[in-house]
């Protein structure tokens, strides 16, 4: 569905010369600084695939997914998205791909959503029967009908996520490029976008390419990884080879009822404790989940458990090790 050849794209920036004359000089002459933000990568994503994209902040994730959707040109490689160009072929490939980018919206801020639904239904030639299913879909999965006549402004974050994943959807593409759906929400608002997703991919088989900072969109939606950073691929393989090839530990955060009688851990990599709060580092090759619980569970009563998947960062470092 996708293929991805040598794919490079490097920015050309002008730069400023220092203090009154650096900027009176940059007036004649402009020094080009020159940025690689994607560098020579290859990949392929078959249909059905949900693949996460992951790598910390500039890494060259955004810059792929818009030469993906067409919206940015290569410097050079090759791309095929459904067999199109998507420089070239950028109309016909828009029926096709749903876009998100999660900073930004893509609705029209003043108008009520309903509106805005209205516009893209014109522009995907909607006729009224698929645009009331439509309409009825998204209530269902995501509730939308609720703030249907609200101005996208007034719109809360998670609401606003919501909405703009139901405009990528209208025209029901097989394919979804998705640039940090969850980011900024709040944990209840971030599960329901997950499963949602999960939905997308499971029950409706879209091919999803998503880009997200949390480990956890990651582990919960995705089978394969593609990790970047400094715009070269460091890595493509599924979440459990990830884990195995860089000894990635798995997080359990406990809060426990008043300060916890915290004990050596030998099945664990690493305790911290702050306050009620612990957090528990440990290989999930190694020790179960609920082996850890039922050795924590002597520290004291706890209110709340939570199971994550390390940070971003911490796995960028333990690439590089
Ligand atoms: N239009 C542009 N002009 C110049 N440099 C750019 C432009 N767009 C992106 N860059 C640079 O390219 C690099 C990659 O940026 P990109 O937005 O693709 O990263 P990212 O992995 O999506 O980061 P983030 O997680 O912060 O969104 C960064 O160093 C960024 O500053």
């Amino acid at each position: 569905m996708i293929q991805v050849h040598e794919l490079t794209k490097e920015f050309a920036t002008a730069t400023t010369g220092a203090g009154v004359m650096g900027a009176f000089r940059s007036l004649f002459s402009r020094e080009a600084v020159r940025k690689v933000a994607v560098d020579h990568i290859s990949f392929a994503i078959e249909t059905g695939e949900c693949v996460g994209y992951l790598g910390p902040n500039g890494a060259g994730k955004s810059t792929t997914i818009k030469m993906l959707a067409g919206i940015l040109h290569p410097t050079s490689g090759d791309i095929s998205v459904l067999g199109y160009h998507p420089g070239r072929e950028r109309k016909q490939l828009a029926y096709q791909m749903g876009v998100v980018f999660g900073q930004r919206t893509q609705l029209w801020w003043d108008l009520p959503l309903r509106d805005s639904y209205e516009i893209l239904r014109h522009m995907y030639h909607l006729d009224e029967r698929r645009y009331r299913q439509f309409l009825e879909k998204v209530d269902h999965l995501l509730e939308i009908g609720q703030f249907l006549d609200t101005p996208v402004r007034k719109l809360s974050l998670g609401q606003r996520m919501r909405a703009d994943l139901a405009a990528a959807l209208i025209h029901d593409p097989p394919l979804l490029f998705l640039d940090e759906p969850t980011i900024g929400l709040d944990v209840v608002a971030k599960e329901r976008i997950r499963r949602f997703l999960k939905e997308l991919s499971q029950e409706q088989g879209k091919t999803i390419l998503l880009t997200t900072h949390d480990m956890d969109d990651i582990a919960y939606l995705c089978h394969r990884v593609l990790v970047i950073n400094h715009g070269k691929l460091v890595l493509d393989g599924s979440m459990e080879t990830l884990r195995s090839r860089i000894g990635l530990p798995s997080v359990i955060r406990i809060l426990f009822q008043g300060i916890p009688n915290v004990q050596p851990l030998a099945e664990a990599e690493k305790v911290e404790t702050d306050g009620a709060k612990v957090t528990i580092y440990y290989d999930r090759q190694k020790v179960s989940p609920p082996t850890i619980l039922n050795r924590v569970s002597a520290w004291g009563d706890w209110i709340d458990v939570e199971m994550a998947e390390p940070e971003i960062e911490e796995m960028i470092k333990r690439i590089y090790r």
